[in-house]
């Protein structure tokens, strides 16, 4: 039975066929897309795809983000279609659409790589703008291959508990620990504009800084959100950024274990939810071009904790996109005193 859905018209005059009715059909019915959106067979067509990626075989300690995008979708089912924080309505503005599970090769990596990547650039087509759930932090690389092809050499912003950007793992080049390695040498994302958010926790060695900073990088930590807080954040990551087209990767054990347990590897010292979604609001107005939420591991998970998270992160990259990089920067989201909540700006 098809379930009636929310339709409205955009200030362009477009039909954009958004979430199934939760005063009609209850919330837990039926199967889950994201934010129980249509899938992108049953529109005509998509100006934002969120899609799985559930591939984990780059993993270097617990397993099992290849559970990720379903149990994301599954932590989705409360979002309302309204975003006050950045007072905007994504769904109604543009056509979101869950297109499904891009797959690969569970035992050959490279193999899986280079089907991801040609997914992704099927998907982003013409104008499609793709936000993906891992999945693991593998994905990234043949993630920001394809918006590298569409776009040139992109802006990365980084949220992880990690660096990513160590060599191999048993000889291993492409694993979830290597991904931005792998990308700075092969050229696709622009050294100017390149930010680690939320790093901690103990490395190999002094060198893995080094690299890392050679590579272009520079570390807001998650002692540094703490200490400075997230307004002083915000404006040194938009400084970074500038007008450039802007990748966003966010794994999720970004957070403290506290807040996303169902994950693979967990440092303690994180930041909290409130303070990454808050993160990603103050950044309306760039150029987000494509997007992951990676490592969600649902074994791991309790009572939806991380999903939930994961959920939310996903809401505001699409309210991102939605909003666009005409969007004035100093919205409603941009003051976090509450004041402003929902204000008119
Ligand atoms: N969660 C991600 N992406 N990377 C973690 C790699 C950490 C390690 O095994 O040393
Ligand atoms: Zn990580
Ligand atoms: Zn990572």
């Amino acid at each position: 039975m098809e379930p009636e859905r929310i339709v409205e018209t955009n200030s362009a005059g477009e039909q954009r066929v958004g979430p199934v009715n939760a005063a009609l059909t209850p919330r837990w019915a039926g199967p889950a897309t994201f934010a129980r959106l249509p899938r992108t067979d049953q529109v005509e067509h998509t100006d934002v795809a969120v899609v799985g990626v559930p591939f984990d075989s780059g993993v270097s300690y617990r397993s099992g983000a290849r559970f990720g995008p379903n149990h994301v979708r599954e932590s989705s089912r409360l979002l309302r279609p309204y975003n006050p924080a950045q007072n905007h309505s994504p769904f109604a503005n543009l056509q979101v659409a869950d297109a499904g599970d891009i797959v690969g090769n569970p035992f050959d990596i490279p193999e899986a790589i280079d089907s991801i990547e040609s997914a992704a650039k099927e998907l982003m087509g013409e104008s499609t703008k793709v936000v993906a759930i891992g999945g693991d932090h593998t994905i990234a690389l043949p993630l920001l291959r394809a918006a590298h092809s569409r776009h040139g050499k992109v802006a990365l912003l980084h949220f992880d508990a990690h660096l990513d950007t160590w060599d191999t793992y048993f000889g291993a080049e492409y694993t979830h620990g290597t991904p931005f390695r792998r990308a700075f040498e092969e050229g696709i994302i622009d050294t100017d504009a390149v930010m680690h958010v939320g790093t901690r926790g103990p490395l190999y060695g002094t060198q893995d800084l080094e690299d890392d900073a050679r590579f272009g990088f520079e570390i807001v930590s998650s002692a540094d959100v703490m200490r400075s807080g997230v307004d002083a954040v915000v404006a040194a990551l938009r400084e970074r950024v500038g007008d450039r087209p802007l990748y966003i990767s966010l794994d999720i054990d970004v957070l403290d274990p506290a807040h996303a347990p169902g994950t693979g590897t967990p440092e303690a010292g994180g930041i909290t939810s409130r303070e990454v979604l808050e993160i990603l609001r103050g950044l309306r107005g760039l150029d987000v071009v494509a997007c992951d939420v990676v490592e969600v591991s649902p074994a791991y998970d309790h009572a939806e904790l991380t999903g939930i998270a994961a959920a939310h992160v996903v809401y505001e990259l699409i309210s991102l996109i939605s909003l666009g990089a005409d969007a004035a920067a100093d919205g409603p989201a941009y003051g976090i005193s509450g004041t402003r909540y929902g204000a008119e700006k």
